[in-house]
């Protein structure tokens, strides 16, 4: 059964840029034709390098924007003619600003939201009690949000986005600058909520929280989706490869001859600005091999083997 209909999707934003003496008009046509489903009680992740269009989208599913074209359905309602029925039925975070009242203690932003939602007073407590239990707000409860760590203030955003007890969550970036033991706090209580039942629609840049969570996966790029399937699919598709990241020693940054040579023959990209240089782990190099090779010509600070970022995975569904 299918809770989120996409069909056609289309959004431009007009921005104008100055040119000498002229102000010129552009378009940039952020969603282009998009197309989705989600089901119910799916957990779909939506990523895409920077500036491909996955906040646009969410902003359209929860009402805040409208489309130029296209249609959006979300449990029955188009979301940004039926605001006031619809956000009743949702819970959103943006990762990179808050819903909370940045100078009043938490628990008070919990009152306020059951008051705007109208949920009666035993639900709500039944409810700040299951989430205080499993996002460990009791310490934070009666902190001014401006005084909370990013951890806490995550933990209390999500806590927030789900005071009406929402069927849908919208999540953008909500691990977004977390260390890794608030990142598995926050990683974990999605996956308590999807085994609840929810339905939650996740982005992020980051490969491995999809890994953890997510059944299946939308890759956006340029306003186009570019894959929709699991990410088993994904790899089998694109057989993603594990890079070796060299970080250089400072002052080292500028290659010789021998060095620009390497980077040619691993088909390394390389960053002179930072020092970095990756090389995909793909068919015959061994990292140890590579490694050696590398220690030989240039002066290495750190080897370390990374996943494949997101724009690597959409990188190589193009050059497919
Ligand atoms: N208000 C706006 N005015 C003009 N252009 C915009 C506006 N909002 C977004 N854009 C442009 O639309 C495109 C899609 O932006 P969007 O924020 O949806 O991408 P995103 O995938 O969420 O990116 P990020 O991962 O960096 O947050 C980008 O080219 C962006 O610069």
């Amino acid at each position: 059964m299918k809770i989120v209909n996409v069909e056609n999707l289309q959004k431009n934003y007009t921005v104008y840029q100055r040119k000498g003496l002229l102000r010129e008009k552009r378009i940039i046509r952020a969603l282009q034709n998009i197309s989705f489903t989600v089901n119910r009680g799916e957990f779909l992740g939506y990523i895409g390098p920077n500036g491909a269009g996955k906040s646009t989208t969410i902003k359209i599913l929860t009402g805040i924007m409208t489309p130029d074209g296209g249609s959006a359905i979300v449990d029955g309602m188009v979301p940004y003619r039926e605001r006031k029925r619809y956000v009743k039925k949702i819970g959103v975070v943006f990762g990179q600003k808050t819903q909370l009242w940045w100078d009043l203690p938490v628990r008070d932003t919990y009152t306020l939201l059951k008051a705007i939602y109208g949920v009666p007073e035993s639900r709500f407590k039944e409810q700040i009690n299951y989430l205080s239990d499993h996002l460990e707000l009791e310490e934070i409860m009666d902190r001014p949000v401006r005084q909370l760590s990013l951890g806490q203030r995550m933990r209390a955003e999500l806590a927030a986005a789900l005071v009406h007890d929402p069927e849908l969550l919208f999540l953008d970036e909500p691990t977004i600058g977390l260390d890794i033991v608030s990142k598995h706090r926050v990683l974990q209580f999605l996956r308590e909520l999807h085994s609840r039942g929810k339905t939650i629609f996740l982005t992020t840049h980051d490969l491995k929280d999809i890994e953890a969570l997510c059944q299946e996966i939308l890759i956006i790029n340029h306003g186009s989706l570019v894959y929709k399937g699991t990410l088993e699919g994904l790899k089998v598709m694109v057989k993603l490869p594990r890079v070796l990241r060299i970080q250089l020693r400072e002052g080292a940054f500028s290659l010789d001859g021998r060095g620009a040579e390497f980077i040619e023959r691993y088909a390394a990209r390389y960053d002179p600005k930072i020092g970095i240089i990756d090389v995909e782990l793909s068919g015959a190099f061994r990292p140890a091999n590579v490694a050696r090779e590398f220690m030989q010509v240039m002066e290495i600070e750190d080897f370390r083997i990374t996943d494949p970022s997101i724009e690597d995975v959409v990188r190589i569904i193009y050059r497919k």
